[in-house]
């Protein structure tokens, strides 16, 4: 059997990427391609408890090690468990956030040793890495204004602008190490013209 793609959505606090995941279900369903759509920090009943344990706020505040190790113990439950079997099942995945979303936070956000990072990645994913990166990109303010109208802010949504910009920052610095892998998408536009710029970034990739 054929292994199936991966596929991530990634980008800042409120660019979209929940809503544009629908939209590439949909997309993909006229295809007749099946695909499974989950996210991260979580997709196993154990990594959601653990992005509760880190979207929620505490008494006692999380250091950046223990946030970073415990973003990848969900990782490895996700993985192990959820995408590499529905990948080779044939099965394509289609996932809210993966491992760039760490460069990002804990690497950009947090300062945290990039190649730390790595050494992380290649222990937990083997060689799973996506086929195709979505980065939704939109200027920090674009993305907490729209985030804001969602109500009570979690632990990362109430971080500092600084925090935002070096996540944005960091995301683009891959996006332009790894042009074939990544497609940046402009989230500041109206919603059909994003659709129509990660419809395009499909085509290529089921073609
Ligand atoms: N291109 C767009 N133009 C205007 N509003 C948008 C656009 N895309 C999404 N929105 C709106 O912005 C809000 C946030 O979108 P969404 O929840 O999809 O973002 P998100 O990236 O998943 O957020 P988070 O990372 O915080 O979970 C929603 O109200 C959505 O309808
Ligand atoms: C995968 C991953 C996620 N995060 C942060 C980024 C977001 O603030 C939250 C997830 O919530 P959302 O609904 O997807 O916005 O978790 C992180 O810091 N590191 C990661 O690897």
């Amino acid at each position: 059997m054929t292994r199936g793609r991966f596929i991530t959505l990634e980008g800042g606090e409120g660019v979209g990427k929940s809503t544009n995941l629908q939209f590439i279900r949909h997309l993909l369903a006229q295809k007749q391609i099946d695909v499974l759509l989950t996210r991260e920090p979580g997709g196993t009943e154990l990594a959601e408890k653990i992005r509760q344990l880190l979207l929620e706020k505490h008494s006692e505040s999380i250091t950046p090690q223990a946030e970073l190790l415990l973003v990848f113990a969900a990782r490895a439950q996700h993985v192990q468990h959820v995408i590499l079997p529905a990948l080779a099942q044939g099965k394509w995945v289609l996932s809210d956030r993966f491992t760039d979303a760490t460069y990002a936070y804990q690497g950009g956000g947090r300062n945290m040793d990039n190649r730390i990072i790595a050494w992380l990645e290649s222990t937990v994913q083997g060689e799973l890495r996506p086929d195709l990166t979505l980065l939704l990109d939109a200027p920090v303010e674009t993305g907490l204004l729209r985030a804001q109208h969602r109500g009570k802010l979690d632990r990362f949504e109430s971080e500092r602008r600084d925090f935002f910009e070096r996540v944005r920052q960091a995301y683009l610095t891959r996006a332009r190490q790894e042009p074939r892998r990544y497609s940046i998408i402009d989230a500041a536009m109206p919603l059909a013209e994003v659709q129509n710029q990660i419809g395009r970034a499909i085509e290529a990739l089921v073609s």
